[in-house]
């Protein structure tokens, strides 16, 4: 395609020497430039695709980086990022050593918050503004971009709360296409709704907060956004502007598909369509095994319910909202929310299943000790997305769940090394036996198992399992990972054993272990400090044992952006990896 304006534009200087009249134009090479790009490397589409002239507004009103901006998520920056000096380096978005899918301070002057977790913006924006008046800088302008889904997330509303109050120079966005991820729900979705279709017109919500309310207004008219924009700026305090945009779009699949064409993979940047899946039998992903399972033993069990913050397709949870509605609950971006919802559920015999990525459960961590375990209400946590995740990088790893759940009494943390195992895992979960709360954690993506859908087995809780026997070195895994291990020991003399739980521990087995192997080498899919291999550690530690003691893991550091087998491979959790190290320790 024909790019002669955005051939010219490198940064915001640049476009605010663009005459006006090119700027639709520029828009539409936007778009294409964008979908050329993430239809062979993939990533988020549709969100940026929508915000497209509110990008080239805001950047062509506002004195960038002077003036501050932030991205909530931030999944939705990618034209801020073609705009802000990374156009030539857009191909490498997500992709190992090249730019971060998120806005990212140490990447440019022009990310002034990094941002991947939901809600965050008015607070940052907020916080920046009053740091502004506090030195004395009157001029600049604080500008937070947040989408439907996400502002009607409780962080968000604690900083309009805030804002209210203040006399900052504080503008809220709001880019309003009605959908997170998934359709957006709840009492504020009508609310928007009724404002969007003029039955709202007084008691406006943002109003009533202190905020001068304008809109709504067409986001795909860069024009009236400018002119808009261009009028808040005049205005002191803080303000709040609605606009209504479409997510995908520009192209017709991911505006008619808005849930799959969030992140669709790779896709015909000209026809939009995605390839068919190959023919080829694979291995189910973890997240289908947890939703059809649920499916499955809600069909018999009538106290089960299914509790979602805002990832209904993601989690699969999806196909129990399907079969049944009326205990299948999509909560909104509310992690919070969701885990105490489910608390409250389990006094009343329920028996809620929570579903959370691991990275996004990191919001929830009062409720969990608070409202869950100190009263020990057998609440069963499925965490999904558990280890490295991928190309979504620092921020949505799931690394941290096995150190920040391990220290809180009364929780029992699991991590089933395949899909059967998890499938046997939840169901032992409703049997009615569980008198604690329980975390289950599985990765992003596929097992191993193409016959996955076997008889039930109930589980004993706690107990490990031995996978192979060899001599001298005993390699102790935790979850999904024993998949590496099994690999890179294939021709190998080493004993393997799948521990199952890292709380309690199968004492048991790990006192034969430790009388029988010198060397002891635990491996897992979460953070060395605090994880299975300091379980493991305080276990030695505790009964006086001297064995060698080497513990793989993700190590002290915040770990990039890359393919899930890079990233393994780069902390040395790949059977590459684990193979080099056993055969190091056996001198070969
Ligand atoms: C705390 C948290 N929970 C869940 C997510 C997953 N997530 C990413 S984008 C998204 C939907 C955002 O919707 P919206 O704010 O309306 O933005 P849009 O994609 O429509 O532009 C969700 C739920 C997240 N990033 N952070
Ligand atoms: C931006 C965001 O937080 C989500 O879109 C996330 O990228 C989803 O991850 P999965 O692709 O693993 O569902
Ligand atoms: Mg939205």
């Amino acid at each position: 395609m024909n790019l002669s304006i955005l051939n010219t534009i490198n940064n915001p200087s640049d476009l605010r020497a663009l005459n006006q009249k090119h700027l639709p134009d520029l828009a539409k090479e936007l778009r294409q430039f964008i979908i050329d790009i993430v239809a062979t490397k993939e990533g988020h589409l549709g969100a940026s695709l929508g915000v497209v002239e509110l990008t080239i507004a805001l950047h062509y009103v506002f004195n960038t980086p002077d003036d501050l901006l932030i991205w909530d998520v931030g999944h939705q920056a990618y034209v801020h990022k073609i705009l802000t000096d990374r156009k030539s380096y857009f191909q490498t978005n997500r992709q190992l050593h090249g730019i971060s899918g998120f806005p990212k301070r140490s990447e440019s002057k022009y990310d002034t918050f990094g941002t991947g977790h939901s809600s965050t913006s008015i607070s940052a924006a907020l916080g920046m503004a009053i740091a502004s008046q506090i030195n004395g800088d009157f001029k600049k302008h604080h500008v937070a971009v947040i989408g439907d889904a996400s502002i009607a997330s409780g962080m968000a509303f604690e900083g309009l709360n805030h804002a209210g109050v203040t006399n900052t120079n504080l503008l809220v966005i709001l880019n309003d296409n009605a959908i997170g991820i998934d359709p957006s729900v709840g009492a504020l979705k009508q609310y928007l709704t009724n404002v969007k279709t003029g039955i709202q017109k007084q008691d406006n919500i943002f109003e009533a907060l202190n905020f001068n309310y304008s809109g709504p207004i067409d986001g795909h008219d860069v024009f009236k956004i400018i002119s808009e924009l261009e009028r808040l700026k005049t205005i002191e305090g803080p303000k709040f502007l609605h606009i209504i945009t479409t997510k995908g779009k520009g192209l017709k699949q991911a505006e008619e598909n808005q849930v799959v064409y969030h992140a669709p993979g790779k896709f015909d940047a000209i026809t939009g369509d995605i390839p068919a899946k190959p023919s080829t039998l694979q291995a189910p992903k973890y997240q289908d095994v947890f939703g059809l399972t649920l499916v499955e033993l809600a069909d018999k069990n009538e106290k089960i319910i299914g509790i979602t913050p805002a990832m209904p397709t993601g989690s699969s949870l999806k196909f129990m909202m399907d079969t049944y509605p009326n205990r299948a609950f999509d909560v909104g971006i509310a992690e919070q929310h969701a885990v105490t919802l489910a608390a409250g559920m389990a006094t009343q015999g329920m028996i809620p299943f929570c579903n959370i990525y691991s990275t996004f459960l990191q919001r929830a961590y009062d409720q969990i000790i608070h409202d869950v375990a100190l009263q020990n209400l057998p609440v069963i946590f499925c965490l999904d997305r558990a280890g490295l995740v991928g190309e979504d990088g620092a921020t949505h790893h799931g690394v941290f769940d096995l150190a920040y759940l391990r220290c809180i009494p009364n929780l029992i943390i699991a991590a089933p090394r395949n899909e059967i195992t998890l499938r046997n895992l939840l169901y032992t979960a409703q049997l009615g036996k569980l008198s604690n709360p329980l975390a289950i954690r599985y990765p992003r993506g596929r097992g191993t198992e193409l016959n996955w859908k076997v008889p039930f087995k109930e589980v004993e809780i706690g107990k490990g399992e031995q996978l192979k026997q060899g001599e001298s070195i005993a390699i102790l895994s935790l979850g999904h990972v024993a998949k590496n291990v099994a690999h890179a020991i294939d021709d190998l003399t080493v004993s393997h054993y799948s521990m199952g739980f890292v709380k309690p521990l199968d004492t048991n087995l790990l006192h034969n272990i430790f009388e029988k192997y010198e060397n002891i080498i635990t491996i897992e899919n979460g953070t060395i400090i605090g994880g299975f291999g300091s379980a493991i550690a305080e276990f030695k530690s505790e009964f006086g044992y001297k064995n060698t003691l080497n513990t793989l893991g993700v190590p002290d550091t915040f770990i990039e952006h890359g393919t899930v087998d890079e990233l393994e491979d780069i902390v040395g959790i790949s059977a590459k990896k684990i193979k080099a190290f056993v055969l190091k320790i056996m001198n070969l």
